[in-house]
């Protein structure tokens, strides 16, 4: 892994201006831990400006949840990469598995988007996992190996590295079913042989993020795995102490 650990809140379609406002409140009140651990928001599309203005002490970066894969045009209800960037977006979140369930994104679309935000300089999170079905039916490593040579085998050394990998297995988000640190840990040494597959400098140094029912009580055991760089967190992403929590289980990786 290159760099600092880094750790986004993923708020889903929750959240207000309130939330917020109490968010930026607190994390302004960690410079410590922000100095030392890479903090990202994603808040709903219609929060950016408010979070970029309430994080205009730069502590925390802005992240947005997806992207059109367009650069313009009669896509309705669409944002795009460059509309992104003017309300001080710095990560995007790519291929989350509720956009590929309910939204029905397929790899080629996460692909497209992916070539769009990388293309333009922003930070990519590709989100992977397998379900339920598929992990008992052993097909886990089978169905991220499809789902990263999909999204990855197009992009350019340069798009790698502005490329992050989050782990989610589905069973797990929002379940309150976390990967075990080992089931976690296994896992991510399979995606990183296989980033290193891909391109051997850009794929040892990409940082790959576990993601599904982290915790205050569970992030410490699953940060402390070698191949985990930090974390995408969901639910307890919505309360500042419950994050601020997690967050501190990652400092000194
Ligand atoms: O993007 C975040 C993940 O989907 C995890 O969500 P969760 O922490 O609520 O399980």
């Amino acid at each position: 892994m290159s760099g600092q650990p880094l750790v986004i809140a993923n708020w889903k379609m929750n959240g207000n201006r309130q939330l917020v406002s109490e968010m930026a409140e607190a994390l302004r009140e960690q410079q410590q831990l922000t100095a030392d651990v890479n903090v990202v928001v994603c808040p709903p599309t219609i929060l950016l400006p408010a979070l970029a203005d309430a994080c205009y002490y730069d502590a925390v970066a802005v992240g947005a949840q997806d992207v059109s894969q367009h650069a313009e045009g009669a896509f309705t209800g669409e944002t795009s990469v460059n509309m992104l960037r003017e309300a001080a977006v710095e990560y995007v979140l790519v291929g989350h598995s509720e956009r590929r369930q309910m939204h029905h994104e397929t790899d080629a679309v996460v692909a497209d988007k992916l070539q769009a935000v990388t293309s333009s300089g922003l930070k990519a999170v590709l989100c992977v996992g397998e379900n339920a079905e598929q992990r008992e039916s052993e097909q886990t490593f089978a169905v991220i190996k499809q789902q990263l040579q999909q999204a990855l085998s197009g992009l350019t050394a340069t798009q790698l590295s502005h490329t992050i990998v989050a782990y989610e297995p589905v069973w797990a988000i929002g379940t309150g079913l976390t990967a075990s640190p080992q089931q976690a840990e296994q896992v991510h040494q399979f995606i990183r042989q296989l980033l290193t597959e891909l391109n051997t400098n850009v794929g040892e140094q990409m940082q790959i993020l576990y993601g599904g029912s982290v915790k205050a009580d569970n992030a410490e055991q699953l940060f402390a795995q070698p191949s985990i760089d930090g974390g995408l967190i969901g639910g307890a992403s919505l309360k500042p102490d419950a994050f601020i929590a997690i967050c501190q289980a990652a400092r000194g990786k």
